[in-house]
């Protein structure tokens, strides 16, 4: 079954409550930061906290991630030496410049994971592109390591190497979300976007996760709760798409036992790409648990 990453909940890593509970909201991901929403004097407490809640708390199955230090950074070591061994499903990478930056995390990761009696691989990784130079090189960032399941973009330090600031339409952030997006489609991994800092701004957040989804990502990095159920809402088929696509594969199927691979339906034009796009509408709702497919039969 395919796996949503709809929703990748942003959790500091040096607060106890929000540690504890992040899994009851409905993310698809929870990822645990130590990395800067941690002030310098709560580092070690965070990834103690971090550390000790992955291997003591039953996350009921939610994807767990950890943001770490950069490597440049004097905690970024010690933040892999404890997460590592932790075990959570993925080891996320702040300020990615480099396919060197990802092969050093890899190759630190591998000689922990050994060290630990764990198998080399088991720890997954993402890598999160926040600068010009991070974009440019987002396609070699994408294909550094077998362990990537996804890139990102981080929006709030990319737009401050860029001079300038967000805004609500977003347009200072087309490039670097098209590098991030073109990058992770052609090495075949998720692309996510970045945080919307104004949580209590529900009609501008919605609006960018329409532009977003549009884009083409798979999901968004969320900062709160109450953000989660909208990304979630956006993302997941409606009825009318689910008939839609329904209709279009069962058009194709008649097409298909008479010998051809075009067919009309509704006055439109029904050949391969409009067919994946279906298939993919129906895997999505089924992943969402708001379609069944029955044996290749269509159901709603
Ligand atoms: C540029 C960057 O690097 S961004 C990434 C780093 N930033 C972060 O991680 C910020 C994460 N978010 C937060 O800290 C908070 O959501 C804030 C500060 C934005 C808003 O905080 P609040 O106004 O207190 O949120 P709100 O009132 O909606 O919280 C409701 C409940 O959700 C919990 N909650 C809020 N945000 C989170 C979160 N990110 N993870 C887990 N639980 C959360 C609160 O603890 C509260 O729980 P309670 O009802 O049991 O007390
Ligand atoms: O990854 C994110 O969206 C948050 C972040 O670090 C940034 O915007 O700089
Ligand atoms: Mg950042």
């Amino acid at each position: 079954m395919y796996k949503l990453r709809r929703t990748m909940m942003y959790v500091p890593g040096n607060n106890p409550g929000m540690v504890k509970d992040a899994h009851i909201y409905g993310a698809d991901s929870i990822m645990f930061d130590l990395e800067d929403s941690v002030s310098l004097n709560e580092k070690d407490a965070a990834r103690f906290l971090v550390y000790n809640a992955l291997t003591n708390i039953d996350y009921e199955g939610v994807e767990t991630v950890v943001r770490i230090n950069g490597l440049d950074t004097s905690y970024g070591i010690e933040d892999l030496e404890a997460i590592v061994r932790a075990q959570p499903d993925v080891i996320r990478l702040p300020k990615t410049e480099s396919a060197q930056d990802i092969i050093d995390v890899e190759n630190e990761i591998a000689r922990i994971e050994k060290e630990a009696g764990l198998p080399v691989g088991k720890t997954k990784l993402m890598a999160a592109v926040e600068g010009a130079l991070g974009a440019l090189n987002a396609f070699e960032i994408a294909t550094a390591s077998k362990r990537l399941m996804g890139i990102a973009i981080g929006a709030e330090d990319y737009v401050t190497d860029l001079k300038t600031t967000r805004s609500p339409e977003g347009i200072e952030l087309l490039t670097g979300r098209s590098q991030v997006l073109l990058a992770a489609r052609a090495a075949g991994i998720y692309a996510f976007d970045t945080v919307y800092s104004d949580v209590n701004n529900e009609e501008g957040f919605a609006n960018e996760v329409k532009l977003i989804k549009k884009l083409g990502f798979d999901g968004k990095s969320v900062i709160n709760p109450r953000q989660i159920g909208i990304v979630n809402d956006i993302y997941t088929p409606s009825q009318k798409e689910i008939d839609k696509s329904i209709r279009v594969i069962i058009a194709a199927e008649d097409a298909r036992k008479k010998g051809s691979g075009v067919v009309s339906l509704d006055g439109k034009m029904v050949d391969k790409p409009i067919i994946e796009r279906a298939q993919r509408t129906l895997m999505l709702a089924e992943a969402a648990g708001v379609y069944v497919s029955k044996g290749g039969e269509e159901i709603a």
